[in-house]
């Protein structure tokens, strides 16, 4: 498929997770699967257009076949490939383990804050091996998308809640928590739980792109005593609806997304990694040089 004429600069992608695997219900526009300086991404991505002509680009975080753990998710080639084509906003949707009681299986939420409990076994920062930058990364998600995307919280129907300003812990897994971890985590104040948040957000901001998870509800994990504990036949139990749901709100938003980006609404972030980069520019390693060039040119050299 390669219908180049017809795609415009396509500047919002998302990323699917469990359950997520395609936007089929859109126009294919076109594919693409390019080789970036970290590797290639867990999936095609596929350039996909509404019926008003709004294009965005697809990407299987998992694969489309659900091949990669949450460990071996090529996080680094998948943000890098979307940044590389134009994409300037990611909506990623995730599903997650609820550690609340008032968020319900295939409730919808929004989070504003992560705590990391991943084993930094992810390759998790594109400055490395002779060029460092420190990102600020205390708000790791863009308020103005979860504005946008809380807006449209109607079309989700009266059965489905859209919670917003919660907190997700991303654990490294494959294996779901002990009972003791998530009740710790219960009492650290986390809400939500998942595999997927990181490195994915921070890489985002290192790509100078504006990213919001959207969490949808499949479990309660294992703290609550009138629920089995999680498997993943309790998460596939919720998914398809998951998925329907996740279509019907990206098609809520889109036009007021696309609205935002041509008004240059999420233009403050561009240009914060030139300032977040210590290494004096004599001693920045050429070579990392040459790869940063594939998501920010012109900024280090
Ligand atoms: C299938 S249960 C665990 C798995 O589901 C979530 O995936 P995603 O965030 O990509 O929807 C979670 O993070 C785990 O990777
Ligand atoms: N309980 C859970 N823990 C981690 N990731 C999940 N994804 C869905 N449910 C989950």
């Amino acid at each position: 498929m390669d219908l180049m004429d017809k795609t415009k600069s396509v500047k919002i992608a998302v990323i699917g997770g469990s359950g997520l695997y395609n936007f089929d219900h859109l126009t294919p526009i076109k594919e693409i699967y390019p080789e970036t300086p970290w590797g290639y991404p867990s999936s095609k991505i596929i350039i996909v257009e509404d019926s008003r002509g709004s294009q965005i680009a697809f990407l299987s975080r998992h694969g489309a076949g659900h091949q990669y753990n949450p460990s071996e998710v090529p996080s680094r080639a998948n943000i890098a490939a979307l940044k590389h084509i134009g994409v300037e906003v990611i909506i990623a949707f995730s599903a997650v383990g609820s550690l609340r009681e008032e968020i319900k299986h295939q409730d919808f939420v929004l989070p504003d804050q992560i705590v990391d409990r991943t084993k930094g076994i992810r390759p998790s920062t594109y400055f490395e091996g002779g060029v460092v930058a420190h990102t600020t990364f205390a708000d790791p998600f863009n308020p103005l998308l979860a504005e946008i995307i809380y807006s449209h919280r109607h079309c989700l129907g009266a059965n489905v809640t859209l919670h917003r300003n919660k907190t997700v812990v991303c654990i490294e897994g494959p294996a779901f928590s002990t009972r003791a971890e998530s009740h710790l985590y219960r009492s650290w104040g986390c809400d939500i739980i998942n595999m997927s948040a990181l490195p994915e957000a921070k890489l985002a901001n290192e790509a100078e792109i504006a990213y919001q998870m959207i969490c949808m509800s499949t479990d309660y994990d294992c703290w609550k005593q009138d629920e089995v504990s999680v498997t993943v036949e309790v998460v596939i139990s919720n998914l398809n609806k998951n998925a329907e749901n996740a279509k019907k709100l990206l098609g809520e938003i889109l036009p007021d997304l696309e609205k935002a980006v041509e008004e240059g609404k999420f233009e403050e972030i561009k240009g914060v990694m030139k300032a977040s980069c210590i290494t004096r520019k004599d001693a920045r390693n050429e070579e990392v040089i040459k790869k940063l060039e594939y998501i920010l040119p012109g900024y280090f050299n």
